[in-house]
Order: C-alpha cells, then structure tokens, then sequence
C-alpha cells in the first residue's frame, strides 16, 4: 500500500506501508501508481517527496512474489512514469534504499538520504539483476567502474559513500522527511529536463573492452560458476554501449534467463533460510520468541589461541567488554600484540577507532568473578576443558553462562562438571573467529533455552549468523564433513589423485577442494583426535578398523611429518613450510601406487561425476540424519551451516537444497548403488528420512520441516 497526504501546502507525500521494510508488493505498487497519479493530479500539489513508513525507504521487489505469477503493475512502467512527472520527484531515504527500492529512488529526480541510511543494488545476491532499470541508470549516474562494483558484488553503501558517489544529492542527520520537503519545496517549479537519469549518456570510458573484459575475468573468478555476477557485467555493458532504451531491453532479456534459473532459487531460499535460523526451536518446544536471553555487559574469553583471539577481537569489535585469560605469560604477551594488530587494523578497514581498551588481559582466572559470560577456548581436549569449566565453576559469580569454543566435543560432559549444567551452551566459532560469520550454538539435553537465547543473541551482535544445533559428536558440520573426507580418501585409494577430486570439488564451486583445505587446517589435527580414538594406531596400515572401512592415508602421511602447509608437504608439495600455493607432487603419486599395490587395489579411472556423489551424496545423506535426531531444526539450517561455515556454493543453496534440485528419487537411487558397491561403509546405506520423502512424492526442501514433525510425532 502506499499512503497519499500534502503537506507545507504544495508538497504530495507518498509513504509507502508495508511492513517490515515497505517491500514493493503488488499492493504498494498500485499504491505508487494511483498516489502518484494523485499527486501529479492535484493542482495545489508543486512537488512529490516519496518515502517508507517506519523509517525504511524500501527494501526492493518482494522477493515471496517471485515464486508466483506476477500481478500488480509492473516496475518498469511505473518507475518510468515518475521519471517523466513534470513535477519534481524526491525520495526521503531512511533506513534502507536497495534493490527495486534504490531503483525506484533513482526514478525520482533528486535522493536526499539520512546519514545512517544504507544503499544497494543487492539483486546479484539473489541470483538476479537490478532489472527495473537499476543496471541502465547507475552506469549513467555514477559511470561505468563504479556501477559495475556495486551492482556485480550488491554492497551496501553507507548514505556518505553514496553522496560521493553521486547516488544522493544530499544527506541528513535531522528528519528525512522534513528535509526532503523543505528540499522540495525549494526546486517546485525547476526544470526537469537535466533530472531524468535515463536521458544521460553514459560516462565515457577510456579502453571501454579492456576494462569490461578485465572485469569479467575478475567476476568469473569470484563467481565460482554463478551466472548472476556475468549477467550483471553484461548489463552494464549494455548501458556502456546502447542507447538506454535498447539497454532496457539488453536487461529484460539477461534478467528472463536468470529468473527462472535453478541459481536464483538456491540463493532466494537461503535468503530466506538465513532469517529462518533466527527463529530457532529445540525438540524441547522452546522457542526464540519465548525465551528471553539474560543480559550480557561483560564477557570472559579463557585461552588466547588462535581461537580465542579471534572471538575476543570479534567481541571488542561488537563492543563488549572482555577479559581474557591466558594462563602462559608469554603467550599472553603475544596474543596481545597480535590482538592489538587484528583491532588496528580492523579499525583501520571500517574508518572508526581501534577499540583496545575493550579488552583486558589476565593470567589470573580469579579475574573472571564478575563476568556475565565466558567463553572457554583452551586446546580442544576434553580433560583440559574439563578442568577449566570445574574452575569456572568455582569462581564466577551465580547465573554466569559457561560456554565452550569446541568444533565437535561433548559439550554435555563439560556441562556435568559445573553446578548449573543449565548454564552450559557451546559456541562453534569458525576460524579466523574474526572474520567467519558462522557460529554454531549448541545445546546439551541440560542447557536452559535462556542460556540457548543468550547465547545466539550474543552471536547475532557480533555480527554472525547463529544456528542453533542439538549436542552429537561433530554437531552439524564437522559431523557432515567426517564423510567428505574420508570418501575423499577413499577415492584415493580406488585410483583418483588429490588433483583430480579438488578439481571437481572447486569446479563444484567450494572455494578450495578437500586436500586443499586438509593442508590448509593441517592433517596433524585429524590424526590427533583418530588417535585418541584409537583408530589410527602408528606403523598400521589395515584398511578394515571397527569393523568397516577405514582409509589409513592421511595417518601415513602424517606419520611421514607431512602436515599439510605447516611442514611444506601434504597431500601436495608446497615450495616452503608455510607457502600457501599448493604443487601437484610427484612424490605423493608413488606413494599411492605403492599403498594401491600393496593393498592390491586396481586404480580405476574415476570421472568427476563420481567425485562429486561420492563426496557430496553421503554428507546429504548425513544431513537427513541429523534431521531425522533432531539435531537441527530444519533443512535450512543445516543449509545456512554449509554456505557460510564450509564455503557451500551459495547458488547452490546448501548441500540439502541442492538434493532437492538434483532430486532425492535420484540421490537415493545413487546412495543404494554405491552402498552396494561398499558395503563396509555402513553411512551409505540411504537415512530412512530420505525414504520417506521419496515415498511421498519429494515435496520440496520448504515442506520437510512437516514430514519430520509428523516423523517424530509418530516415535
Ligand atoms: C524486476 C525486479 C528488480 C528488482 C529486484 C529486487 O528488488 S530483489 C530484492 C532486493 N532487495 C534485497 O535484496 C534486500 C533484502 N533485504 C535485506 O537486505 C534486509 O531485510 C534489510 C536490510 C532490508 C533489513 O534488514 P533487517 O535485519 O532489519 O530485517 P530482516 O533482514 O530480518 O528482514 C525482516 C523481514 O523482512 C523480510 N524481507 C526483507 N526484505 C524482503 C524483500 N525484499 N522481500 C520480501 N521480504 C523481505 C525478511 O524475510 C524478514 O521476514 P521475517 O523473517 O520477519 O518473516
């Protein structure tokens, strides 16, 4: 809806209404057409400020809209009409202008922002391009190298970034609406003619192929095999070289292929599925919306690893106080300069002042007496965290919530070691703590869903994207990437090389494939925990342990002190210890023919298709288990986990989405076949959940939520 009043006498205003952020409905945009019409209508009226209700401008086209048939008048008329008004057009942007909404801003013939108020072309993030002219007016308002930025990557600008730009002719620190009428008031009467974007030529640019084809080749190597990011180049290139009217038809014809791509619903739903995981819920029946988190002032990160470092500069960062503890002198001095470097220079970035006071350092753990919260980081082994959380246990004040940095340990355990298990949460960060912007929250049968609700809004104010999981060995991702890797390596052993399946993998669109990533993290890490488990025995090399199969290699390397870049050896040869560009080695070729030999495997070629089921397919099927627990909530959030935890290609939506896309009949079919083929991988054998969603027909990712309710309803 939109909404028309005047105001100051001759000023029409039209605020848009359709809460939460004025999205361009079919509603609001007959609202835009009819108040519009109004306003150019009413004799009194010499000027039209167009705003949103509630303090945002407009977040863009409704994007539930898209899933349906389009009724409602469309945006490209509609916008086109106000730029052709004869009275002058302001928008008064508050909050948020992006999308369709910054599009309709750039229809008006002036833009006078609040400082506080963010501006984008965001579409490329779903799959998308900004198609009601966006790609054709921004070239032309703000020249070919920067639109191509904003729209090819959909940053959000801040309002001062946006008036250097030249996307606003004015910013505020007072009342939007207030200025944009005094603002327009002052133009009533202007000529129009030098406002109407779409009657600019286009900025010229010097070597105009040189610089599209440098950014192609850019995006096509950020893009990692989505086509929203090229369709975005060449829509701006269209505006660079064709009059705006043939641009806009360049732009209908590019958008026509990507709105209906598999690509574009993948990165809709985990838009969707990123807000989704908000609204978390345990199989107790507790809820976000009804547990209140207890309030959190000062916090308490306890070891100054590489872990905790980064969540301890992640915190100052979101303002907290925090008191660090780090029982090794020297250690501690370090971790403070490093720390100090990692502020600087993160404050250097975002323009603001480093905030190093936020943090105090202690080797004393008594100092964490009146902290509200603490966040155990020590070395990921049980007994050592046991021996802190009984610590903690003792020190810090009644009501304080413990939790525990651990990518896979028994958070339960630890519980059982203070006085209020209730109070104990664990909190997966992702390295670098810093920079990763997932965050795992994960509940024990114990855990109080305030101490669930505190911990996830103490996650989303420093900026992450928490979901909240049920406590099992790994919880949701690193329980999911056990099987990646090991049929990584079982592949090995049927005759692929580390080349061969990090291609197919990276092709796939992870940022780096599965021996990449091992020799970043290390392989010494993996072994440890194999050891403690007594599966990986030195000087072993028997393929069958536990009773199923059980590839040896990476403890063999390991053994061999190749640790991955750490030692300048792993599953490639590195030129130095600690140089990051992985060589293909020779060396390790050998080594696998030998171990095929004397294990009398029969390489085989092995085709890229059989990597990515191999490697995908068990961790999906992993995936319906952990749904069938009940350890996540819903398909999305295990979705959200691998997007921005593991590098999931996002315009794939997440290894659950991308079943659906590929088909569960299908993905069942292969998973039945390559458990035949290995029957001593007893994961392969398809989860029952799967079953059941291809027995009543695969209804779609939105709908499994229900079939698991009634699953676990009938247990
Ligand atoms: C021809 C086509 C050309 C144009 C294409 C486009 O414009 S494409 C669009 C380009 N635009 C974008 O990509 C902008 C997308 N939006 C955003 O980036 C942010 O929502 C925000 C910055 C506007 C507000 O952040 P915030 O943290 O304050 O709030 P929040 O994020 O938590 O959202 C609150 C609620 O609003 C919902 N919702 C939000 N936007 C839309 C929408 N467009 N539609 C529908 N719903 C939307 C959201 O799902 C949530 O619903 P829930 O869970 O309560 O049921």
């Amino acid at each position: 809806m939109a909404q028309y009043s005047r105001i100051s006498g001759s000023v029409g205003l039209i605020t848009l209404k359709n809460p939460p952020v004025n999205a361009l409905s079919a509603a609001v945009r007959q609202g835009i057409v009819d108040t519009v019409e109004k306003a150019l209508c009413d004799p009194q009226v010499k000027s039209v400020v167009i705003c949103g209700q509630d303090g945002v401008f407009c977040g863009g086209a409704d994007v539930k809209e898209f899933e349906k048939s389009m009724s409602g008048p469309p945006l490209i008329p509609m916008i086109h009409s106000i730029e052709c008004a004869t009275k002058p057009m302001v928008a008064a942007i508050e909050g948020s202008a992006l999308g369709g909404g910054l599009e309709l801003a750039l229809g008006c013939h002036y833009r006078i922002a609040h400082s506080k108020a963010r501006l984008g072309l965001p579409e490329v993030t779903l799959g998308l391009l900004p198609a009601a002219g966006g790609s054709q007016r921004l070239p032309r308002l703000i020249g070919v190298p920067a639109a191509l930025d904003l729209i090819t990557t959909g940053r959000h600008v801040t309002a001062a970034e946006a008036l250097q730009l030249g996307i606003v002719d004015q910013v505020t620190d007072h009342k939007t609406v207030d200025a944009a009428v005094k603002f327009a008031l002052s133009v009533a009467g202007k000529p129009l003619d030098a406002r109407r974007i779409s009657t600019y030529p286009c900025p010229v640019v010097t070597d105009l192929d040189a610089l599209f084809e440098d950014v192609m080749q850019k995006v096509r190597q950020s893009a990692r095999g989505a086509i929203a990011p090229i369709a975005c180049v060449q829509a701006v290139r269209a505006a660079a070289t064709l009059p705006y009217t043939r641009g806009m038809e360049r732009e209908k014809e590019l958008m026509a292929t990507l709105f209906t791509s598999g690509q574009a619903r993948a990165l809709q739903y985990n838009f969707f599925a990123q807000r989704a995981v908000g609204k978390w819920r345990m199989p107790s029946g507790a809820r976000w919306d009804t547990s209140t988190p207890r309030p959190v002032h000062k916090v308490a990160v306890i070891g100054l690893g590489t872990m905790g470092r980064g969540i301890a500069v992640a915190l100052a960062q979101a303002g907290l106080p925090v008191v660090t503890v780090e029982a090794q002198e020297k250690q501690l001095m370090e971790a403070k300069r490093v720390m100090s470097d990692m502020l600087k220079r993160g404050a250097k970035r975002r323009g603001v002042a480093p905030p190093l006071d936020k943090i105090s350092y202690s080797s004393n753990i008594q100092d964490l007496a009146d902290v509200d919260l603490v966040i155990e980081a020590v070395f990921e082994d049980m007994d050592l965290k046991k021996k802190v959380f009984l610590q903690l246990s003792a020190v810090c004040k009644p009501g304080t919530l413990l939790c525990t940095n651990t990518s896979g340990l028994d958070v339960d355990q630890l519980a059982s070691q203070t006085r209020n298990p209730e109070l104990v949460v664990g909190m997966h960060f992702f390295a670098p703590a810093h920079v990763m912007k997932l965050l795992e929250v994960v509940y024990g049968p114990r855990s109080s869903p305030q101490a669930v609700a505190t911990a996830m809004q103490l996650g989303k104010k420093m900026g992450k994207i928490s979901v909240a999981v049920g406590n099992c060995r790994g919880f949701v991702g690193n329980r999911m990437l056990k099987l990646y890797t090991e049929q990584a390596s079982f592949l090995l052993e049927e005759g692929a090389t580390p080349d061969l399946v990090d291609r197919a993998i990276e092709e796939f669109g992870f940022p780096m494939g599965v021996f990449r990533m091992s020799d970043l993290s290390g392989l010494d890490i993996g072994w440890r925990v194999r050891k403690e488990m007594k599966l990986a025995v030195p000087g072993q090399s028997a393929r069958i342990r536990e009773g199923r199969r059980y590839s040896p290699l990476g403890d063999l390397l390991c053994e061999q002190g190749r640790f991955g870049q750490k030692t300048g050896r792993g599953w490639y040869r590195y030129n130095k210890p600690g140089d990051r560009v992985a060589h293909s080695d020779p060396w390790l070729h050998h080594f696998l023919e030998e171990y095929r030999a004397q294990h009398g495997l029969v390489a085989r070629r092995i085709d890229q298709q059989e990597i990515l089921e191999r490697c995908l397919y068990p961790m999906i099927n992993e995936g319906f288990r952990i749904l069938q627990d009940g350890i996540a909530a819903g398909p999305e959030d295990i979705d959200v986990i691998y997007v921005f935890g593991y590098g999931w290609p996002r315009h794939c939506g997440g290894p659950m989405f991308y079943a659906s896309m590929v088909g569960l009949e299908k993905v069942l079919e292969r998973l039945e076949h390559y458990y035949q083929a290995h029957p001593d991988v007893p994961y392969l054998q398809p989860c029952s959940l799967l079953r059941r969603l291809v027995a009543i027909g695969s209804p779609p990712v939105q709908k499994w939520r229900e079939v698991i309710k009634n699953l676990h309803s009938q247990l």
